[in-house]
């Protein structure tokens, strides 16, 4: 059933005349495969190491979506979605399957959304053994409802070997990820990071999902002893992985979750973590979870015992490893939970003025979400290699087709609803701006993740920043009291505040785009 589901779609999509086709492979065949192919090689420890050369982000100007009719009225043409005629995807379409001839390919049927009711089967073709690898890690593997569903599916033919030329295919630049909502299918060209794929499907799902009332976000979750579900929003390297994986938690999902009806459910079946200085000693769940079947992206390994040197940023900063998520010892196996009881925005802060933990309203909600202010940190995207202050609406701006008020008010409505706890956390610089300054510790910051979800600070005193409107309290569990204040950190209050003001007005400029927001959201951001 599977195979004529897969010939068939191959021939859909013109891949005729293809070299072997490998179905379904097992991950111990595809580093078989891989390591053939010479795209890497295996780690002491039995990850596969993709190396890929230094071009391992994305490119904002790379991703487009096809504006055929039924889509172009609801797309958010902001600057990450670039419109693209189906003629040209055509082009582009035809280019890779005549490049694919004669090549062997590699196709996995998989699923993405871990509650049944949203479900979507997904199949994966690819030019490289270890993107199928990745693929088959990172979604949900599949199952026998995958072939019988009503609910259509969507395909990925990754064929990063293939360079697109802007004067012959009409794309933007020599790598393409574009997303055809009528096809159903997203072709990417042009660059090897694996992320891409899952990103793709993303984008795809924060698309259909809202219109069946589901919440698609860019968030981690995990849940407690008592049920209590907590979700972490933050754009990439700003902690949702890592702090998500909690051994007094089980976790449900690192990147990609929908809030719909029944609760929160994972959209993937697996994690993809940064591992640039990645530490036993900090992150140990992630680090026990480098195993075979995992697929490390540029890790420098050392030639001769092939052990990972997580410090050498000489290929990206980017360095990734992804695995199931059941290489995490306490997970929710169904990717399934509940209602959220507690929200945590996490904002990666270079001016190092955001308080490390502040408690927001239902309106700061609204305003620091769709504001999305973080830091784009080294290495995600090509050319930033140290920390930029943006705006990414929803934490997550690349991967939203929909304007960010459609979001943000699917958020309000559940925060609403469901009583939910909300925090804004400064994953980033205390102590003085990037360069001056140090990052939080992470301990730190992990007991005031723990102290904002246990409710501990429901309590306690704030104060309310002058600046910010923000509601810093006034002691956390484990945290020093002084670290909470950021103008006590530094060592000139005046550079401060005048560096306050600064992150104040970029707040205040960026925000103009949502003024037809209600005014009591207008007014939750800084003054
Ligand atoms: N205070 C902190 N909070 C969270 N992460 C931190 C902190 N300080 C340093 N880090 C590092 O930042 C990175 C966060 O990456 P990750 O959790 O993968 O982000 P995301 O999943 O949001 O992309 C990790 O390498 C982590 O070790
Ligand atoms: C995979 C990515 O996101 P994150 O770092 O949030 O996992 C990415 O942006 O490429």
């Amino acid at each position: 059933m599977t195979l004529m589901m897969s010939r068939n779609a191959l021939e859909d999509y013109g891949l005729v005349n293809l070299g072997t086709i490998h179905w379904n492979l097992s991950p111990a065949a595809l580093v078989e495969h891989a390591l053939t192919q010479q795209e890497g090689q295996l780690a002491a420890n039995g990850a596969f190491c993709a190396t890929t050369g230094s071009h391992t982000g994305r490119s904002p100007k790379d991703k487009c979506i096809v504006s055929n009719d039924s889509s172009s009225s609801r797309i958010w043409w902001g600057e990450n979605n670039h419109p693209m005629e189906p003629e040209t995807f055509a082009i582009v379409r035809r280019s890779l399957a005549d490049y694919l001839q004669g090549r062997d390919v590699y196709v996995l049927d998989a699923a993405a959304g871990a509650d049944p009711h949203y479900r979507m089967p997904i199949q994966v073709i690819t030019e490289l053994a270890w993107h199928n690898l990745f693929a088959r890690q990172l979604f949900l593997r599949s199952n026998e409802s995958d072939l019988t569903t009503e609910r259509p599916g969507f395909t990925i033919l990754c064929v990063p070997h293939f360079h697109t030329n802007p004067r012959t295919h009409g794309t933007r630049s020599s790598a393409a990820i574009i997303i055809d909502f009528e096809e159903r299918l997203v072709l990417i060209a042009g660059t090897q990071y694996a992320g891409e794929m899952k990103k793709a499907i993303f984008t795809v799902l924060n698309f259909i999902l809202p219109a069946e009332g589901v919440l698609p976000m860019h968030c981690s979750a995990n849940v407690g002893n008592s049920g209590d579900v907590a979700l972490f929003f933050g754009l990439s390297g700003t902690g949702k992985t890592s702090l998500s994986a909690d051994p007094d938690r089980r976790l449900i999902g690192d990147d990609e979750h929908g809030w719909g009806e029944h609760g929160v459910f994972n959209f993937e079946g697996g994690c993809y973590a940064k591992c640039i200085n990645l530490s036993q000693k900090y992150e140990p769940q992630i680090w026990n979870a480098v195993r075979f079947g995992s697929v490390y992206e540029n890790v420098v390994l050392d030639q001769k015992t092939r052990e990972p040197n997580y410090a050498d940023a000489s290929l990206t900063e980017n360095t990734r490893v992804a695995y199931p998520v059941d290489y995490i010892d306490n997970v929710i196996t169904t990717g399934i939970g509940g209602q959220p009881q507690a929200v945590i925005f996490l904002s990666a802060d270079s001016f190092g003025v955001l308080p490390p933990i502040s408690r927001l309203s239902t309106e700061q909600a609204m305003y620091y979400f769709l504001s999305g202010y973080t830091s784009k940190l080294a290495g995600t995207e090509t050319g930033i290699t140290t920390p930029q202050a943006t705006f990414s609406s929803c934490f997550g701006a690349a991967f939203l087709p929909l304007h960010p008020i459609e979001y943000a008010n699917l958020l309000r409505e559940r925060i609403e609803r469901y009583k939910v706890r909300c925090y804004l956390i400064n994953t980033g610089w205390t102590g003085g701006p990037y360069g001056t300054g140090e990052r939080i510790n992470i301990n730190y910051t992990r007991s005031m993740v723990r102290a904002a979800i246990s409710g501990a600070l429901e309590q306690v005193d704030t104060v309310t920043d002058s600046v910010f409107g923000l509601h810093i309290p006034t002691s956390c569990p484990d945290v020093p009291g002084r670290l909470l204040q950021p103008r006590q950190t530094w060592s000139d209050p005046e550079a401060y505040d005048q560096q306050a003001a600064r992150l104040a007005e970029l707040f205040k400029q960026n925000f103009v785009q949502f003024s037809s927001i209600e005014e009591a959201v207008r007014r939750a951001g800084p003054n």
